[in-house]
């Protein structure tokens, strides 16, 4: 599904401008990421998307439908929200929490406990860990849950705010990859919140830079941005004004037949130009 943002501002009561006539498309089945740094609008932007903040101004489409047309209870439920601590019911199991949508929908329980076993194997998770509560899993394995349940009602539209924040670099960069594989396999619209540049550059096809006030200062996807950064402060946000690092190739798991030059770190810092040759823009290799 895709989804658009027509000159959308959004004014807090207090005064705050956390948004400012932002517009843009964020194509279908593929990943949007949002990264700036803190207070720059992203999570704004997510939750304007599901109604869970309402805009000042502007519209926002879901293929082409103002979501301020849809009911907001409706609207919400058919959209897969993951936030950064999982929010998992504590009391519940890890059955329960995937399930708890479609019980909601009144989906018959019997049909509801299967798909949410199903969605455990399809997020990588034991079915021996359904009976457990949240507080008896790792926080991988937390993160694991709350993908699995904002899957559950088989959305189109994934929004996923700095889902990876709590976990350690080595399940994070699982995760990451996981993400990655189930993208492919769901073709779901993902919209993804970071302040981390390499996680976004692993994770989107269209990576979105922002600057306070939700303003853009570069869209396009990490080849494109890493190869030819917009200006200084893309440069500098993407770390191309480090210098060198030890570099290594590394073969990013998307279908874009992209491969990625990463430090010692893992950390991305070009794109190999003959990975992709019919794009003229994506010539440097190493920043
Ligand atoms: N309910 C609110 N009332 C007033 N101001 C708010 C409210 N929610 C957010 N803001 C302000 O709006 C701006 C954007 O906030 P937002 O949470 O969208 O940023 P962010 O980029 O997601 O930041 P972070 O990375 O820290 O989560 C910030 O200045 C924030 O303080």
């Amino acid at each position: 599904m895709v989804i658009e943002f027509r000159s959308v501002s959004k004014k807090f009561p207090d005064g705050t401008v956390a948004v400012e006539d932002f517009s843009l498309e964020l194509p279908s089945g593929k990943a949007t990421v949002f990264v700036g740094s803190s207070g720059s609008g992203k999570t704004t932007l997510l939750r304007m998307i599901n109604r869970m903040v309402e805009p000042t101004s502007g519209q926002i489409l879901i293929d082409g439908v103002d979501v301020a047309t849809r009911d907001r209870v409706q609207l919400r439920r058919s959209i897969g929200y993951v936030l950064q601590a999982a929010g998992l019911l504590p009391h519940r199991t890890v059955l329960h929490n995937v399930a708890t949508v479609p019980l909601l929908q009144r989906t018959d329980r019997a049909k509801a406990r299967e798909s949410a076993l199903e969605l455990l194997d399809k997020v990588g998770l034991d079915r021996r860990l359904a009976g457990r509560y949240p507080r008896q899993l790792s926080g991988g394995q937390q993160q694991r849950v709350g993908v699995a349940r904002a899957l559950a009602s088989d959305p189109n539209i994934l929004l996923m705010d700095e889902p990876f924040g709590a976990v350690d670099p080595i399940v994070r960069a699982e995760l990451q990859v996981e993400l990655n594989r189930l993208q492919r396999e769901l073709g779901k619209t993902v919209v993804f919140v970071t302040h981390d540049i390499d996680e976004a550059f692993l994770i989107a096809d269209q990576v979105v830079i922002l600057k306070q006030g939700g303003r853009i200062a570069q869209v396009g996807t990490p080849a494109q941005i890493l190869s030819a950064p917009a200006d200084d402060f893309v440069a500098s946000f993407i770390g191309a004004d480090k210098g060198q690092r030890d570099l290594h190739l590394q073969e990013r798991s998307g279908d874009d037949g992209l491969t990625l030059v990463v430090d010692q770190d893992g950390r991305p810092t070009g794109v190999l130009a003959s990975s992709r040759p019919s794009a003229p823009s994506e010539d440097g290799t190493v920043s």
